[in-house]
């Protein structure tokens, strides 16, 4: 009897046992259900009317020539829009070219010729944009406006569309960009799109150029509501508006806009695409409009789709797709279904282009190795504070190097020095350094200044800084906006530094971008997630399967605004005058800081160095190695 009891009670152990695996074996099943198998491409969805957005392409033409994940250059990039653009018309379906702006400062092929652009240009231009505009490189130096008035714009005419950015003519007037909207039909649906393109109220632009922000165009410029009343919600099927404005609910100007358009167009489809914060993101801002945004440095194409004939379209996803294709020749191949078919895939133009860039490249000398990286040094994927941190090897090594232009130049025995870490635009790889290397990583060619201050206020300068606030302040230029969030890596510009450091306290946020649910830990920590290649895994109003290639995610640390390379005396007792020396860029910021503290300067900064930081970095790789 005492044996079956326990006989019978083994039995229900086992079985209990046996039923839970099964269970957990079904929940892991249908929590994995996003990820493909390792390797395989998340197909993209199409819909009547179908988007490809390039946005911050900062010169990457050549592609990520030691990054697999981003192997394909703007040759590839053109065959496979026009693969994409004959399998739409096969389907009757339109395929749209979108970008955004911000095309060089970054790379060696768009940064090298004076002034930068002029080798590049001629590359970005061959793809056959559908809808294009401005970015706020495009607007730093005069010498690059007129590029883009003189070339870009006559190059694609009518779809180059600029909505609050003006260029002055020799005579003093200020024409737009392009046009500030513009009507058009699709070739394959037939639709009536309203277009406009904006840029973020952005104001280090060049004098020979103006801008308007998007709230003043609504609200007060004649034009724009013009525009509006003789293109009736009636005439209108879809309204797109192209811009070089983050679209994260965090960033208020696009949802002003839209508020705007609303009234006056409360059901029709609006379609945006944003840029400059250099992430991949995608935003719900109703259930008729959504924005995509795509990454940086041809590293995404953004995907976007829409299903126009909806009317009983019960979910959101029913309407909208959005995809973040990787920049590379697998997922090129694989979403225009030529995979392992690369012959077949190349068009003429395509191969044409990737003939120019590489005939480009050599030109300019720009594979011509200096010296050798003996580790890798990144911007964000650890602490800033951590040998392998790009910024701890400026300031431990490379900026104490700065030597004064000449004699002449007064110096005090101590100095800080200061840049903003917006100022340093990849990581620096393992492998040769090259001519194209010294773009990639610091492309800004500024001046050095300095002031001579007593050290109290010195050493205070660097932290009020890192203070993430938008503040209004009296320039030499005029009552100017000094956002000091600006002068971080565009891609921490909307997480600011306060936060992002608090958030540091709680490891975990930095695997889960957001709070997620569980199954979606269990998907990301499954062994399968594990091996997959690192790289974005974005998460976005939509979720986290908008990424073609499932990656393993990378984690972005925290990093301030500005950072210092201080070599100071610890032993000189008293309020010694040291000098902090600045990147000339950042003048109004460092004028701001000492202001907020209180300290009344006496004289203008003064020049101290040509020797900027990507020449300082060649000197020290050719010199040392790093
Ligand atoms: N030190 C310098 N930093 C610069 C300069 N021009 C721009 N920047 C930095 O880049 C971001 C904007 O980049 P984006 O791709 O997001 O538009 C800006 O906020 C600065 O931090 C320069 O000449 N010198
Ligand atoms: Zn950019
Ligand atoms: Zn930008």
């Amino acid at each position: 009897m005492f044996e079956a009891g326990i006989y019978r009670k083994l039995v229900l152990v086992f079985l209990a046992i046996v039923a839970v695996v099964q269970v957990l074996k079904l929940y892991h099943i249908f929590a994995v259900r996003s990820q493909p198998p390792a390797g395989a491409i998340r197909d993209l969805t199409w819909g009547d009317i179908n988007f490809l957005h390039t946005t911050d392409t900062h010169g990457w033409y050549s592609g990520h020539l030691n990054q697999k994940s981003y192997n394909a250059n703007w040759g590839d990039f053109i065959s496979f829009a026009t693969r994409l653009k004959q399998i739409a018309a096969a389907n009757g379906q339109d395929l749209l070219l979108v970008d955004s702006g911000d095309r060089h400062d970054g790379n060696g092929l768009s940064d090298i010729t004076i002034p930068n652009g002029i080798a590049s240009t001629p590359i970005f231009i061959q793809q056959d944009y559908d809808i294009l505009t401005i970015g706020n490189h495009e607007l730093y130096v005069w010498e690059n406006s007129v590029q883009e008035y003189e070339t870009v714009v006559p190059h694609f005419k009518e779809k180059y569309v600029c909505s609050n950015v003006e260029f002055k003519l020799p005579n003093g007037t200020f024409v737009p960009f392009g046009q500030k909207y513009r009507f058009f039909q699709t070739p394959n649906q037939k639709l009536n799109v309203l277009t406009f393109g904006f840029l973020f109220d952005f104001n280090r632009n060049n004098d020979g150029t103006k801008v308007t922000s998007i709230k003043d165009v609504v609200d007060n410029e004649s034009w724009f509501q013009e525009a509006l009343e003789s293109h009736p919600p009636e005439k209108v099927d879809l309204i797109v508006v192209v811009g070089h404005v983050p679209i994260s609910h965090k960033w208020p100007e696009l949802f002003y806009l839209h508020e705007k358009l609303r009234e006056k167009y409360p059901e029709t489809k609006i379609q945006y695409f944003g840029g400059h914060s250099h992430i991949r993101d995608f935003t719900v801002f109703d259930e008729k409009s959504t924005a995509l945004q795509s990454g940086r440095y041809c590293e995404t194409v953004g995907w976007a789709s829409i299903n126009m004939k909806d009317d009983n379209v019960r979910n959101i996803r029913e309407r909208y797709s959005r995809s973040y294709i990787d920049f590379n020749l697998n997922s090129f191949l694989h979403h225009a279904n030529f995979t392992d078919n690369k012959d077949q895939f190349d068009t003429e133009k395509g191969l044409e282009v990737s003939t120019l860039i590489k005939k480009t490249r050599k030109k300019l000398e720009l594979n011509r190795p200096l010296g050798y990286v003996n580790d890798n040094y990144y911007v964000d994927y650890v602490p800033v504070w951590d040998k392998k941190n790009i910024f701890n090897l400026l300031t431990t090594k490379i900026l104490t190097t700065l030597q004064p232009e000449n004699s002449n130049i007064t110096v005090a025995e101590e100095r800080i020095i200061i840049i903003n870490t917006g100022s340093i635009r990849y990581d620096l790889y393992k492998g040769p350094y090259t001519i194209d290397t010294q773009y990639i990583v610091s492309p800004f060619e500024n001046q050095w200044h300095k002031l001579s201050l007593p050290k109290s206020v010195a050493v205070k300068v660097g932290r009020k800084l890192n203070e993430n606030s938008y503040i209004l302040a009296n320039t030499e230029q005029g009552m100017k906006q000094i956002d000091n969030r600006q002068l971080a890596p565009p891609h921490q510009l909307l997480m600011p530094y306060e936060e992002l450091l608090s958030m540091e306290k709680r490891q975990d946020i930095f695997k889960y971008p957001i709070a997620l649910n569980n199954d979606d830990k269990i998907a990301i920590e499954s062994k399968h997630r594990a091996k997959l290649p690192k790289g974005y895994v974005t998460y976005d109003d939509f979720g986290h399967d908008g990424d073609d290639t499932p990656h393993k995610a990378v984690v972005n640390y925290p990093v301030p605004n500005v950072v210092e390379s201080k070599q100071l005396n610890k032993s000189t007792s008293g309020d010694t005058i040291i000098d902090l020396v600045f990147y000339d860029f950042i003048t109004p910021n460092i004028l701001w800081a000492l202001k907020e503290l209180n300290y009344h300067i006496t004289e203008s900064s003064e020049f101290y160095s040509n020797q900027y930081l990507g020449l300082l970095m060649n000197e020290y790789v050719k010199e040392s190695g790093i």
